[in-house]
């Protein structure tokens, strides 16, 4: 070795002959464009180790292949462009190729009632992978939204109810009384319990697209009460009716987002989770369903 010769550790034999199934790099910072915006993000970028008697991979060549990310919108045809470049760049060493992309989605959301709109942030990670010449792309999404209890709902009604005989079963009924009692605290004397929950879709893609906006938004329509972002007295009051209107265990909302998710032609499968966060106990009260779209 002369002085302008540099060791490549990579290139030795493996003491230990042994083909690894994941072997990259976690948490590379990177800009990537998605629906016209430029988001920080990070990579997980690796390949199969195939050949056993190799040390290693060439972490630098995977790297130099996230370049394609910050220049072109993110769509499934980039990723597979990118993961095939994974693989060129290993001939001999790799067979499958893998990317995990990690960012939050911004949108602007109106508000319920009031001209008003503000940003909220989806968590989203883009997986895809080339496996066996096989290319697949998966979505997960977190997608924040408020549930309101109906068994709770239904036992503060009858305590409604309950008072209403006890300021009232004994007296002719006056119109004014009565619109008095139910804008006071003693006429509403119980509320249901509502808690800030999350749905996590976990969705396996078809086609030329990443429908992440269109997903989200399926989501929060079916879902009815999603998480709001700039509130006046105006939206609050809209929110606590549309949360009355829109009362839901978790099995309710799972159930709406399977039919939702389904209703996508972009989904060829999903792995779907509610977690109602509680605020009548300490635990969350979780839901999961899972599909597969039949083969055409
Ligand atoms: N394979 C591997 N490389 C590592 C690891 N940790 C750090 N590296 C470094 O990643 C750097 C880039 O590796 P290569 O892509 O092989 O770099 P290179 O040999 O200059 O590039 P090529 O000529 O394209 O092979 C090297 O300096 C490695 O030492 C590790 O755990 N495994």
């Amino acid at each position: 070795m002369n002085a302008l010769t540099l060791p490549d550790i990579a290139a030795q034999a493996s003491r230990q002959a042994m083909p690894l199934d994941w072997v990259g790099m976690c948490g590379i910072a990177l800009p990537i464009l998605l629906d016209g915006q430029r988001l920080p993000a990070t990579a997980d970028a690796g390949v199969s180790l195939d050949d056993g008697a190799a040390r290693g991979i060439h972490m630098s060549r995977l790297y130099l292949a996230l370049e394609l990310l910050d220049q072109q919108t993110l769509t499934p045809a980039l990723l597979r462009n990118v993961l095939q470049r994974f693989l060129d760049s290993h001939e001999d060493l790799s067979k499958n190729a893998y990317l995990r992309i990690h960012t939050d989605l911004l949108l602007k959301r109106p508000a319920l009632v009031s001209p008003l709109a503000g940003w909220k942030s989806y968590p989203v990670s883009i997986e895809a992978r080339l496996e066996n010449q096989m290319f697949h792309v998966e979505l997960k999404i977190d997608v924040s939204y408020s549930s309101t209890c109906p068994c709770s709902a239904a036992l503060a009604r009858q305590l409604i109810q309950r008072q209403f005989l006890d300021d009232f079963g004994d007296k002719p009924l006056q119109h004014e009384a009565v619109m008095t009692w139910l804008g006071s605290a003693n006429g509403i004397v119980a509320t249901p319990h509502s808690q800030r929950s999350s749905a996590q879709l976990h969705v396996e893609l078809q086609g030329e697209h990443l429908p992440l906006v269109d997903l989200i938004y399926g989501a929060e329509a079916a879902l009815g009460t999603a998480v709001q972002t700039a509130v006046k007295r105006a939206d609050e009051q809209a929110f606590a009716l549309a949360n009355g209107q829109n009362l839901m265990f978790c099995e309710d909302a799972a159930r709406r987002l399977n039919l939702a998710l389904k209703r996508s032609d972009a989904v060829k499968a999903f792995h779907l989770k509610v977690i109602h966060a509680e605020s009548l106990h300490a635990h969350d009260a979780v839901a999961e369903s899972r599909w597969t779209r039949n083969p055409a």
